[in-house]
């Protein structure tokens, strides 16, 4: 089986890499100046030079406040070259499985959103991926959508970075406690995603299509996962730092973050047969190889 993932240093394709690696699958990272999103013309060359089974749309811009600024290029790269990705892979005559967000929800429910639930984005980013979903979908049937939340790796840039960092020379993290979600490790994405395609390769009759929720076990808002990565930091031999509970309004940013964006995962779960250990363990495991 041969991935093509899009992108290049991104969280979830170099933890494709690895996890290609360990598995003996080849993944083949393909991005700018090759394949360019913002240069939607580029993608369909780019994708079908590298010969897929299947393709995985994990590339995108995922800069949450600076997409408020920039609204034609988060669509540009989020929605029409996403949706470029996926008639690429319609092209072939291969499936797509496409990253998406919890923040195409505006975070009003009280319990796990679910796939069914209507999506009502907050942000510019949020609804540039909402606008990827449905450019994803409408141009390849066999499509999985699978939105995922509060992603972090030993990869790129993500929270439990930055709050290692501030802890080296800070004595205390103020972190708003009134945002809810899952923490979700790229690791742990890579592994569902190697799972996912196993199953779209086996069986090629298939008929299970469409968006699914896949996010770490377990729920929490930003003060506690900082909480759970600077304890476990300190155990280890890294730095650390009281972390004070603020809210939002204490911390002002230019996008609007969902108070509760859980998802539940159980359909991917039954769908696959796989579902994201706890997300204090998985935490812990990135945080030891951040530190090592
Ligand atoms: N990070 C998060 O917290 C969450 C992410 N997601 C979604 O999951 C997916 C993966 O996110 P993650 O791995 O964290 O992303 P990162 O922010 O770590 O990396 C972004 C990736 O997109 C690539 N990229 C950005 N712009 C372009 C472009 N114009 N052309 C080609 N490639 C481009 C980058 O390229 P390069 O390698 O060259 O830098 C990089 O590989 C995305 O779809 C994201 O929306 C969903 C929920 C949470
Ligand atoms: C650095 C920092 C952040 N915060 C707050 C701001 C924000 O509400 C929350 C998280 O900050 P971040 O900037 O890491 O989060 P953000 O960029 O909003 O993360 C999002 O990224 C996109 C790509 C997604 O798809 C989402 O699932 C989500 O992971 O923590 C603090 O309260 N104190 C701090 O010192
Ligand atoms: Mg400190």
């Amino acid at each position: 089986m041969r991935l093509v993932v899009t992108g290049r240093e991104g969280q979830v394709v170099s933890s494709l890499l690895e996890a290609g690696q360990l598995a003996g699958v080849d993944v083949i990272a393909i991005g700018r100046p090759r394949l360019d999103l913002a240069n939607p013309d580029t993608v369909i060359e780019a994708i079908a030079a590298a010969k897929p089974d299947i393709v995985v749309s994990a590339a995108a811009y995922t800069a949450v406040d600076q997409a408020e600024d920039e609204p034609d290029l988060a669509f540009r790269v989020n929605a029409v070259g996403a949706g470029k990705v996926a008639q690429a892979a319609a092209r072939l005559g291969v499936p797509v499985i496409h990253l998406s967000t919890d923040y195409v929800f505006d975070g009003s429910a009280s319990g796990d959103y679910v796939e069914t639930d209507a999506t009502a984005p907050a942000s510019v980013y949020g609804a540039s991926k909402l606008a990827g979903e449905q450019a994803v979908a409408a141009a390849n049937p066999r499509n999985l959508i699978l939105r995922t939340a509060w992603v972090y790796s030993p990869f790129g840039k993500n929270f439990v970075k930055t709050m290692l960092r501030l802890a080296a020379d800070r004595d205390e993290i103020a972190v708003v406690a009134d945002q809810w979600g899952n923490p979700t490790s790229a690791l742990d994405i890579a592994d569902a995603i190697l799972h996912a395609a196993a199953t779209l390769h086996r069986n090629k009759d298939f008929a299970a299509f469409g968006t699914y929720h896949l996010a770490g076990t377990g729920e929490t808002n930003w003060s506690g996962f900082a909480r759970h990565i600077l304890d476990t930091s300190r155990v280890s031999g890294g730095p650390s730092a009281r972390v004070r509970d603020i809210t939002t309004a204490d911390y002002p940013t230019k996008a609007r973050r969902p108070a509760n964006s859980r998802l539940s995962s159980a359909k991917f779960a039954s769908a696959f047969g796989w579902s994201a250990p706890d997300w204090r363990l998985s935490t812990q495991a990135v945080v030891r190889r951040v530190l090592s």
